[in-house]
């Protein structure tokens, strides 16, 4: 499989090269280069097959030949063998045709676990095959950081380095990411939001003395090996309640896109999905985008579903290109209008596509507390508040006779003030999971200043680490 950039301007790669690239050299996004379809008769052997085995079936079309089975599928197994649950994402009924797909049963009780986990495997066996070391930086609105810094933190050729927004995380989630306890990891607090944290990220990669010094890597969403991981939940879920014969809509709490993203990347694989739900919280700009197809930044508010307070949707980009007719220049133009005037307006022939496949709504704050409040009252299940997003939204979108799938990111403990806020019950992580208290925090508080992360990072990464002092914008000065 070779993959291209959504803005058309860089080299296009082999899957190792993607992987380990992450972002492309023009700014833009990986996808695959055409989409891999599975046969109604493929997809319908998935059903009731353990999760190890879809994800090899889904997952190895992407691969191709470049890694070996029996590697890929040893990779998987051990990935899916750190889930603490038999069915690693299992589905919980919630009424006749609703359903909540767990998908919090890793080590850091989020859903970022399922991706990073095989995600760290494979990037250390291509570095290890190839005698290659790199550095990887990333941003987290709370819940990518923990599960990278922890899914990485045995990979000897990797150092990571991950920043959030300073006091705009749960405290468990910061815990997650400052007690991690290992050298090659690195938790940096950001005085800003989760945008500006990951259009730093972006920026390290277009300063390209920096990019090429620590040879830098990004394992967000804009890497294509994320989105690829992810997909492999909707085949569990969707085969399980009947497709291929049966189709299946999904609503999924979305900050950065790249999770709904996943499912629209399943219906292209062949995956009968009627409806993929956007829902976010008050940081709406995708379901104002549905509405008006105006797309318009504002202001990042702070909420109590802190990994959606999103505004620059990264991934939206694909979805963007696949809107266009996969052409670059159009691509190109919208994301050069963000830039310049922070919005654009998406042609109807764009907005006519994204309507096809998918709805959105927003909820608000009251809103939110109140849903965790109803699920807890009515189905006595404690919901994470960005669940509960979902949940809400979904009942607006559910249409009679066609299954509709809820994605449960987050363990509730994750957000237990929220939780206890909202149903006066304590959420308590499992004992395995659980950071709240004993180990000491390691955290590197800084500005939301470019030059001073990259001076943190060229300190701290193993590659440069003790032999450079400061870069110029054409090479290296030591
Ligand atoms: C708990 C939780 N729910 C939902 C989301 C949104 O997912 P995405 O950014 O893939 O849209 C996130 C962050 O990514 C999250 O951590
Ligand atoms: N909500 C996310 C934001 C980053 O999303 P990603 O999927 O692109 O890594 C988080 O928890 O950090």
């Amino acid at each position: 499989m070779r993959y291209i950039s959504t803005r058309g301007q860089a080299a296009e790669l082999s899957f190792k090269e993607a992987l380990l690239v992450g972002l492309a050299s023009d700014g833009g996004l990986y996808v695959p280069a055409a989409w891999p379809k599975l046969s109604f008769d493929e997809i319908r052997s998935l059903r009731g097959k353990p999760y190890a085995e879809v994800a090899f079936s889904v997952m190895s079309p992407f691969v191709g030949e470049e890694i070996d089975d029996v590697d890929l599928r040893r990779m998987i197994e051990e990935a899916y063998a750190t889930f603490h649950h038999p069915a690693v994402t299992p589905l919980v009924q919630m009424g006749p045709n609703d359903w909540l797909l767990e998908l919090f049963h890793g080590p850091t009780l989020a859903f970022k676990d399922v991706a990073m986990q095989i995600l760290a495997r494979l990037m250390d066996h291509v570095l290890t095959e190839r005698g290659e070391r790199l550095t990887i930086v990333g941003a987290t609105s709370g819940d990518t950081g923990g599960a990278a810094l922890e899914a990485f933190k045995t990979c000897h050729g990797i150092d990571t380095f991950f920043m959030f927004p300073n006091g705009k995380v749960s405290d468990f989630q910061r815990r997650q990411m400052t007690t991690i306890g290992a050298e090659n990891c690195h938790a940096i607090a950001i005085d800003g939001s989760f945008d500006d944290c990951q259009s730093m990220v972006k920026d390290m990669f277009g300063h390209q003395s920096f990019a090429s010094t620590v040879r830098l890597s990004a394992v967000n969403s804009i890497n294509w090996g994320r989105v690829m991981a992810q997909v492999v939940y909707y085949f569990t879920a969707a085969t399980a309640l009947g497709a291929p014969e049966q189709s299946v809509s999904f609503t999924v709490p979305t900050g950065n896109f790249g999770d709904i993203y996943a499912g629209f990347v399943a219906k292209q694989m062949g995956l009968p999905i009627s409806r993929l739900v956007i829902a976010t919280n008050e940081n709406d700009i995708l379901a104002r985008t549905l509405t008006t197809g105006d797309h318009r930044l504002g202001s990042v508010k702070p909420t109590i579903t802190p990994s959606m307070d999103i505004q620059i949707s990264s991934n939206f980009e694909r979805l963007l290109f696949e809107a266009a007719g996969r052409d670059p220049a159009a691509v190109r133009d919208l994301m050069a209008a963000l830039k310049d005037s922070r919005r654009y307006s998406l042609p109807d022939k764009m907005l006519r596509f994204i309507r096809d496949s998918f709805d959105a709504g927003a909820v608000s704050e009251v809103e939110t507390l109140e849903e965790v409040a109803r699920i807890w009252k009515y189905a006595g299940y404690l919901a994470d508040p960005h669940t509960a997003v979902a949940v809400k939204v979904a009942c607006d979108h559910a249409v009679p006779d066609v299954p509709m799938v809820t994605l449960s990111t987050a363990h509730p403990a994750k957000f237990r003030d929220a939780v206890r806020n909202a149903t006066g019950e304590e959420a308590r992580p499992p004992a395995w999971g659980d950071v709240s208290s004993g180990r000491t925090e390691t955290v590197e508080h800084l500005a939301g200043d470019r030059a001073r992360v990259e001076e943190f990072i060229l300190k701290h990464a193993r590659l440069t680490r003790g032999s450079v002092k400061s870069l110029t914008s054409e090479g290296v000065t030591s």
